[in-house]
């Protein structure tokens, strides 16, 4: 008899089973906190299901994704950021079907509007009115993670300072068809930098490594985003949250579409465990440091591993 191979998964939460469980402090809360924040100390990183946000708004973002991304090269070079990582990448003799382009403050009409500009002469008011929709969406999804994970530390009280302190921004991805049956590294392994990344992919590729060493590949289900830990809420925790590296493997004739909302700390926020974190067990590993001095860090120094450890470890 043939033993079939049960592929492990990320985990898998769904939040839209009862109304209830979204209310802060009830049982159902309690236990979804405990598991999210489970999954965020296991693996990094879950998928989850979340009804506030219809298929339609997420259909019409991949189908904005797909003019955005036929536009010629030196239009979508204009999205331009000081910031790195926040503007357009691609061209990566590396990862060469990768290209993405950043939309800073997507949550906010301003924000959408700076982007749009950058890219049409009219401004794209219909683009902008979709990335608002969806960002506010999958921005209100990651204040829920965030908030459960430190309630669930028993350091709420540090809630609303670190959701003043971050601000977001959406990346939107795009991958050029390899034309080739075996499968292409589209984008390197690596963690994101962020606090927290909500992503949702439109179809099959993104692949997670699990702490044992295997690639789990993350099927994209329908009305689902995946969630990970970044660098930033990995520090803050004092590396009590894992991040989980990812990378993107792809084959075929199809261009493949993705987005991600970041929750990231914004310029001039310093990141420091509170002393909740810290016990005779859990050690302070970090100093207090600026983000962006340790985002600049790391954008110059893109071939070493586990750049916090070293830019920030005490
Ligand atoms: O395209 C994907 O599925 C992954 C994208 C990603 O990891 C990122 O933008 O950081
Ligand atoms: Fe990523």
């Amino acid at each position: 008899m043939d033993i079939m191979k049960v592929e492990r998964e990320i985990p898998f939460l769904d939040l839209t089973k009862d109304p209830k469980d979204l209310e802060e402090g009830s049982d159902g809360w309690k236990c979804l906190s405990k598991k999210v924040r489970e999954a965020c100390e296991e693996y990094g990183c879950f998928q989850v299901k979340y009804n506030k946000l219809p298929t339609h708004l997420g259909e019409e973002m991949f189908k904005a994704s797909k003019e955005l991304f036929d536009l010629p090269d030196e239009i979508k070079v204009k999205n331009l950021n000081s910031k790195p990582y926040y503007g357009y990448i691609g061209k990566i003799d590396a990862v060469p079907l990768y290209e993405s382009l950043g939309i800073e403050d997507a949550t906010t009409v301003d924000g959408a509007r700076t982007f749009a500009q950058q890219i049409w002469p009219d401004g794209n008011p219909v683009f902008c009115e979709t990335v608002n929709s969806i960002s506010n969406k999958l921005y209100d999804l990651e204040l829920l993670v965030l908030k459960m994970v430190m309630q669930s530390f028993g350091a709420e009280k540090y809630y609303n300072s670190y959701v003043e302190s971050n601000n977001t921004i959406v990346r939107v991805n795009g991958y050029k068809a390899p034309h080739s049956n075996d499968l292409q590294m589209a984008l390197a392994p690596h963690t994101d930098n962020s606090s927290l990344t909500v992503l949702c992919q439109e179809s099959q590729g993104l692949e997670v490594l699990s702490k044992e060493g295997e690639w789990l590949r993350v099927a994209p289900l329908p009305g689902a985003f995946v969630v990970f830990v970044g660098e930033a809420l990995k520090a803050w925790s004092n590396a009590r949250l894992h991040t989980a590296k990812h990378r993107v493997m792809t084959n075929g004739d199809r261009q493949r579409y993705s987005f991600g909302l970041f929750l990231a700390p914004k310029e001039g926020a310093v990141i420091e465990i509170p002393e909740e974190l810290v016990d005779k067990e859990h050690p302070l590993l970090y100093r207090p440091f600026n983000y962006m001095d340790y985002l600049n860090y790391y954008a110059s120094n893109l071939h070493m591993d586990n750049v916090l450890e070293v830019y920030a470890g005490v």
